[in-house]
């Protein structure tokens, strides 16, 4: 009998494949007294051996697959493996106290681990002590006969289940492999869903219990379309499911054929369509879907890819590359957005209760300003590459932007003073994603050049529901008529001020909202490479000013989001 399970569906595409569990395997243990100490010290050096090789093994794949910047961390913990100064801590302990591998093993590296951690201010340590906890890990499973999980060693079809998956596990899914994931927690707009969109991988999130549902190696039947899991689907289940996909893959092929087509609405209107990038690797998949230009580049993961901060010289070959990729079409390149659900290793931030709301984007680089300035230099060293416009995150206030801008400023001078180019037609711009820089949006428009709407952030904020909880996903409203008014603020005043106005939140290829984000007059959509195409086939279909009657009823006439989902569906049939 096959089992349902619904969930948010957060990437489009079917897959059908054996469960591959990601998840961490109980590897308690009971501290025992032993008196054959030597065979506890020949079970350790088995078990690190073991340990060695495996990781050997995960690193080289990882230089394969990654690059060598990426295989590094293995060195560090294979340094770990190799120290003589902790693993014969660890024997010292075995024989001094009679106690078994496990114990001795967890009782020297949690003191190391401590010592570590306790030197805040180290990056270089704290990442030592991560590099720690991740070994004794391995070894531990090795002691204890349990199997770790290798996402990176996955050789053979699958479909990831985890409790959860971090933007940078989801980047090293291998694509020719992970045919699918499923998790329990996150949402639509969690960067991990976002990541699956842009590399094509069929993704069903927030299913609550999938990690308790599943077996390594059961048969999964997963539609990312719907939000459905079918777990040991029967013949017949199988079939409809790949009959979902083979429809998909026809839609797609009628898709692709706008591919080198302009963006233009039923009356003649010309709209941009961009996509949001992550890395340069992207570019591949921007430029199959006809993008017009990139509307957000989430600079951040150039961040998290690394195991330090990257210099100034990595980050403008990256943005060079991005400029020269798009040969002179518009790139928004986004200044640094780590915190909420995205962590630098190396740059450890305090613990929050409220990461969402805490210390976070260009709060972090108003404070630590010389990140910043490294990042602005190599943004403006780049910009004679190419159209460059350079967009704040998570701003609040006009301060901030001032500051931000100022800071700016003071670069491209000095940048000049040393007799480097700089282009002069650089437009700088905000996100907004905090309401309170949207009810001020007519103030913004007199200093901005444009202004991006992230409402993956606008709309959580403004319905005080975490984007990454699925217990109130329900709150991610997007047509709710309080969301479309604040969107209808923040497009008149840019207009009022002869600015542009887009948006680079995942609403923007929403199919419901794009009808009435052209009514609005939304003039830029930036999204997922992949949702390019079918946006533009729909905009083909539709009439501005049919649209603007849509977008003003649905602001006036309707009390709730489903109401205005109706009044849409009446006016695109
Ligand atoms: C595009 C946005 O930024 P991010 O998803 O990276 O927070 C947004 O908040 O809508
Ligand atoms: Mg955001």
């Amino acid at each position: 009998m096959s089992e349902m399970l619904k969930g948010i569906a957060a990437s489009d595409g079917v897959a059908i494949a054996k469960a591959y569990l990601l998840i961490e395997p109980d590897l308690s243990f009971t501290k025992q007294t032993v008196e054959d100490s030597e065979g506890e010290i020949t079970r350790l050096k088995q078990a690190l051996a073991t340990s060695t090789e495996e990781i050997q093994k995960i690193r080289d794949k990882a230089a394969e697959t990654l690059g060598e910047a990426e295989a590094q961390v293995f060195d560090a913990h294979l340094m770990v493996l190799s120290d003589p100064e902790l693993t014969g801590a660890i024997e010292t302990n075995i024989t001094d106290n009679k106690v078994n591998a496990e114990s001795a093993l967890k009782e020297v590296t949690d003191m190391f681990i401590g010592l570590f951690e306790a030197m805040e201010d180290n990056p270089y340590m704290q990442e030592r002590a991560a590099d720690i906890k991740d070994v004794t890990k391995r070894v531990l499973s090795h002691l204890l006969n349990v199997k770790l999980p290798n996402p990176s060693m996955i050789n053979e079809e699958v479909v990831v289940i985890a409790h959860d998956l971090t933007p940078s596990d989801t980047a090293q899914l291998d694509r020719r492999y992970v045919k699918a994931f499923v998790t329990n927690i996150g949402g639509r707009t969690s960067h991990s869903a976002i990541m699956a969109r842009s590399l094509e991988i069929p993704a069903v999130v927030g299913t609550k219990s999938i990690t308790k549902i599943v077996k390594d190696g059961d048969m999964l039947a997963v539609d990312g379309i719907a939000g459905e899991v079918l777990v040991h689907p029967t013949e017949d289940e199988i079939a409809k499911v790949k009959k979902v996909g083979e429809d998909f893959a026809k839609l797609k092929a009628e898709w692709d054929k706008l591919k080198d087509a302009a963006t233009v609405t039923a009356d003649g209107k010309h709209l941009e369509l961009a996509a949001n990038i992550g890395t340069p690797k992207d570019l591949e998949g921007v430029n199959n879907n006809g993008a017009e230009g990139i509307g957000l580049y989430r600079t951040e993961f150039l961040y998290m890819d690394s195991s330090e901060l990257p210099t100034e010289d990595d980050q403008f070959e990256a943005y060079k590359a991005v400029l020269e990729g798009m040969s002179g079409k518009p790139v928004v390149v986004r200044t640094m957005d780590i915190g909420g659900d995205k962590e630098l290793p190396y740059l450890p931030l305090p613990h929050e209760m409220n990461p969402f709301l805490g210390y976070r984007a260009l709060r972090i680089s108003l404070v630590e300003d010389g990140i910043f300035r490294t990042q602005l230099r190599a943004l403006l060293r780049a910009s004679v590459y190419g159209q460059l416009r350079i967009m704040f995150p998570m701003v609040a206030t006009l301060v901030e932007f001032r500051s931000a801008k100022a800071i700016l400023e003071e670069e491209k001078a000095k940048l000049i003073d040393e007799g480097v180019k700089v282009a002069d037609d650089i437009q700088v711009g905000i996100m907004i994603e905090i309401p309170a820089a949207a009810v001020i949006a007519d103030k913004f428009a007199k200093e901005v050049d444009f202004f991006s709407v992230g409402t993956n952030d606008l709309i959580q904020y403004t319905m005080a529901a975490d984007r990454m909880n699925e217990r109130v996903s329900y709150l991610y409203q997007p047509y709710n008529p309080s969301i479309l008014r604040l969107l209808k603020h923040v497009i008149d005043s840019a207009h009022a001020e002869g600015k542009w106005a887009g948006m680079c939140g995942e609403m923007a290829g929403d199919q419901t909202a794009v009808p009435l984000l052209m009514g609005l007059g939304l003039d830029e959509f930036s999204m997922s490479a992949t949702s390019i195409l079918k946006t533009r086939s729909l905009m083909k279909r539709l009439d501005t000013s049919k649209m603007a009657e849509l977008a003003d009823k649905a602001i006036n006439d309707c009390d709730t989001a489903d109401e205005v989902v109706a009044l849409v569906n009446e006016y695109v049939k």
